[in-house]
């Protein structure tokens, strides 16, 4: 969800314009609950906090006031954070001369908290709205929110929480320390995961209420996406930001598995193993110190090669079959062994497209496959003249093509990217589009670019889908800036040199 509310924000939708929208659906549910409650107008009684939940507490005031209600603003933190729950709290206080049936209380202290109305209140005519935390809750509760959950949950109003129980972990929902135990829990968009995976008694009745995000910002591949990239952490060392291992090159391809290798690092991985035959490793040591080169006898890599290569991927997170490869029966009959065998992600990738069995890779999760239509067709043994052709506004043609693929890529259980003018990423029913990139990519490497990006991202401990996802939105920007500095001249090994930079500007 926070993936999708940062993406909102390159589509052009303002998180102020979300929170005004969200503030409108909490207003009209909390009155709906409120009629079909009460036979007559109560007060409504919000409690906030410093972030946006707060926020869409301060902009439900607002919509309330004007459907009659008596409004009591409870805020636990006056220093607000979220500068949208900010200026919905200046409009408040800017009504003044004061006309609105509006109190704002701060309660600073505990006795504050202790003193407060809906303490005392014997009745149980009125609602309490729940918008101290939502899902940027972090660490342990701060005394005065603990208090005030402890007010709201012993209190008589019927309690109302908005997008998550303030307390509970949205993710997981686990609660920790303590929650509000709401009679109804209102999120917007989509329940969070959090709020469903709790047990019923621990979040009430659930209401989703459309805040106006639209399908794209879900769909489209953006900067959101980079929040998957967990944070480094600083004592990490040597090893720990993933390890992985490269399998390709022949007699006359070494440059596609050095290009993938320091993709990969540009990427963020550790530790970059190249297992080539030994002309391309000798090449590949040559020109990428980087890479940790291991030669294989002869000029194709072959069956005798899988006992040694088994024996490398035991040390590795994640491995790239096939940049380089070449095709002959004995490349065909290693790299399906190395499939059977090696049960850690897999990125299959070019000649790897060309030889591995579908029926072998089927059931697994882990693997990611990264073939253009014409080696998608191949490897799914499409007959039909199929395309990816998702470059329209026509959203049947658009939806269309999507359902197509996706009945073909829904035979196996793990992840594919088919690259293309609009790159598709898919897995199970879920899809995504990527918008990155441009023409001036389809010179020679720039998919062993995407190979490395996507095999780094998994030995960095993404599952296949986001690894896959994002790795193809950071190849595309990478491009873009090869683009800017030499419009369509630039190469693979110039895309590769803003891996970096595009990730460190991503996590910023
Ligand atoms: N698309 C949407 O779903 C929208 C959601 N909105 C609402 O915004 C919140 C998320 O806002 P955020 O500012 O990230 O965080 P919170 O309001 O949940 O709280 C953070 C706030 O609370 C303080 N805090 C954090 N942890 C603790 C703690 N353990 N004890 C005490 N205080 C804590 C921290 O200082 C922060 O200031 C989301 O849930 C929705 O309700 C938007 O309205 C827009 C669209
Ligand atoms: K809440």
């Amino acid at each position: 969800m926070m993936v999708t509310d940062y993406n909102c924000e390159y589509l052009g939708l303002s998180r102020l314009c979300l929170m005004e929208s969200a503030g409108k659906s909490l207003a009209e549910e909390v009155g709906k609950i409120a009629v079909y409650t009460f036979a007559k107008p109560i007060k409504v009684v919000i409690f906030t906090g410093s972030g946006g939940n707060g926020g869409d507490g301060f902009v439900a005031a607002r919509y309330l006031l004007n459907r009659g209600y008596d409004v009591d603003i409870y805020m636990l933190k006056d220093n607000i954070r979220s500068e949208d729950a900010k200026t919905n709290l200046e409009i408040l206080k800017n009504m003044k001369p004061r006309l609105s049936r509006l109190n704002i209380f701060n309660l600073k202290t505990l006795d504050d908290i202790n003193n407060c109305e809906v303490v005392s209140d014997e009745t149980s005519d009125f609602i309490i709205v729940d918008c101290l935390l939502g899902t940027g809750i972090d660490g342990n509760l701060q005394t005065n929110i603990k208090r005030a959950i402890e007010v709201i949950n012993e209190s008589n109003g019927l309690k109302i929480s908005v997008d998550v129980p303030s307390g509970m972990n949205p993710l997981t929902g686990v609660v920790d320390d303590l929650a509000v135990i709401p009679d109804y829990t209102i999120s917007f968009h989509k329940i969070k995961t959090g709020v469903r995976n709790a047990d019923e008694e621990a979040v009430g009745g659930i209401i989703t209420a459309d805040i106006g995000i639209p399908f794209e910002a879900e769909y489209f591949v953006n900067y959101g996406d980079f929040l998957r990239l967990k944070n480094r952490d600083s004592d990490s060392h040597k090893g720990n930001n993933g390890r992985l291992l490269i399998v390709g090159g022949s007699a006359n391809y070494s440059g596609a598995p050095a290009i993938a290798g320091m993709a990969a690092i540009g990427a963020g991985a550790d530790l970059v193993h190249v297992a080539a035959p030994e002309k391309a490793a000798e090449a590949i040591k040559a020109t990428s110190p980087d890479l940790i080169v291991n030669s294989l006898e002869g000029d194709e890599l072959s069956l005798e090669h899988g006992e040694e290569i088994i024996r490398l991927s035991e040390n590795v997170d994640a491995i790239l079959i096939g940049p380089g490869a070449g095709i002959s029966d004995s490349t065909s009959k290693l790299f399906n062994l190395l499939v059977a065998k090696i049960k850690k992600p897999i990125v299959l990738d070019a000649d790897a497209l060309k030889q591995v069995e579908l029926s072998l890779i089927r059931n697994r999760e882990d693997i990611i496959l990264t073939p253009h239509i014409f080696e998608f067709k191949s490897f799914f043994k499409v007959k039909n003249d199929l395309k990816l052709d998702i470059d329209s506004y026509d959203f049947k043609k658009v939806d269309e093509n999507i359902t197509e693929i996706q009945f073909i890529t829904n035979q196996i259980k793990g992840t594919v990217i088919v690259k293309g003018k609009y790159d598709l990423i898919l897995s199970e029913n879920n899809f995504k589009i990527n918008k990155s990139g441009n023409s001036g990519m389809t010179v020679g490497g720039t998919g062993d670019a995407l190979s490395g990006i996507v095999v780094s991202l998994s030995a960095q401990g993404l599952n296949a889908f986001d690894a896959a996802s994002l790795a193809v939105f950071i190849n595309g920007l990478a491009g873009d800036r090869a683009f800017d500095e030499k419009g369509n001249g630039f190469s693979a090994t110039d895309l590769v040199s803003f891996v970096g930079n595009v990730i460190k500007d991503g996590l910023c």
